[in-house]
């Protein structure tokens, strides 16, 4: 499998550095518009890849000939800095759509035809925007969406006490994220643990100033789940024609790309569907800014 990354900062160079070891990876594409960083990440890497079970792979740098024959191209160019004076995601989404339009047409002309795992923020309105951009087949795009959301609100459920595979977020990968939670407890009970999801990127970033180790996982899983089509839904966002909006929804995935959303029997719970209604016209109204 041919791995391409755009943007080698926190959250690339730990995708980087997670799926460089897995067997199924023969070549890797990086590309990052600070050269002596990208530079520095690669010697990095190389110096652990050596001791890996599997240490002969084919890393090129910044060479957009290349990325028309990758498979999956993992989408994570930023500016995190940002967020250390405005809390607003739409003040990185001004930063993350010019960068954006930038990238697509040096994509476009690679000829790149894989899949896309984006995961830039806000995450459902830029999985949109390459879409649009690149006059993508929007099969083939897929952010990551809640599936981190979803990490968050199991680790909360473990905490306390609860069967974790109880618990997924669906919606905007954002404030309006909603959590679907198969277990009988109160709306304060729930919102308790919703407010661990929702919030917990936050008070990881307010010390940190970035998150990565959560999301790198992610991404392999996700790989995983397209690579090996597993059938396993995943909370991962995705086009929705009918809305014309990309959010996250159970998603049976495979080399292809979206192969079906999945409905489930909790969904049929009408405060869930106005949860979900809500969600999706915040991304619709954050999309409408750019
Ligand atoms: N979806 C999620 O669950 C999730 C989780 C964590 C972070 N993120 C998002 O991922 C993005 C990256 O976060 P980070 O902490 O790595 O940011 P960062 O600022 O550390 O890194 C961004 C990198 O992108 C590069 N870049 C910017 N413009 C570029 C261009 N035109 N071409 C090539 N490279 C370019 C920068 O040089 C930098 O190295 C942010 O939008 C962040 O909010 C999403």
């Amino acid at each position: 499998m041919k791995i391409a990354i755009i943007g080698l900062g926190h959250v690339g160079s730990t995708i980087a550095y997670t799926l460089q070891g897995q067997k199924e990876i023969s070549d890797i594409f990086l590309y990052d518009k600070q050269e002596d960083k990208l530079q520095a990440e690669y010697q990095d890497l190389r110096d652990g890849l050596i001791l890996s079970e599997y240490p002969e792979k084919n890393i090129v740098l910044n060479d957009y000939s290349a990325l028309g024959s990758a498979d999956i191209l993992i989408y994570c160019p930023g500016d995190i800095k940002v967020l250390e004076h405005e809390s607003d995601r739409l003040a990185e989404l001004r930063v993350t759509s010019r960068i954006t339009r930038e990238i697509a047409p040096k994509i476009s002309k690679s000829g790149f035809s894989g899949l896309i795992i984006s995961i830039t923020n806000p995450c459902d309105v830029i999985a949109g925007y390459l879409k649009e951009l690149l006059n993508y087949p929007a099969h083939k795009i897929i952010g990551s969406g809640t599936v981190l959301d979803t990490n968050r609100l199991r680790n909360a459920l473990i905490d306390a006490d609860y069967d974790a595979s109880k618990g997924m977020i669906i919606g905007e990968h954002g404030e309006t994220q909603v959590a679907v939670i198969d277990l009988d407890l109160s709306k304060s009970q729930k919102d308790e643990l919703l407010s661990k999801s929702r919030y917990g990127g936050w008070s990881i970033f307010n010390v940190k100033k970035y998150t990565a180790f959560g999301i790198a996982p992610s991404v392999l899983y996700i790989l995983k789940s397209i690579w090996n089509e597993t059938g396993q839904p995943l909370p991962v966002s995705t086009y929705d024609s009918k809305e014309d909006i990309f959010y996250s929804y159970p998603t049976i995935l495979s080399r292809e790309g979206v192969v079906s959303k999945v409905d489930f029997p909790l969904m049929n719970d009408l405060s869930y569907k106005e949860e979900l209604k809500k969600s999706i016209e915040r991304i619709r109204e954050n999309k409408d800014t750019i």
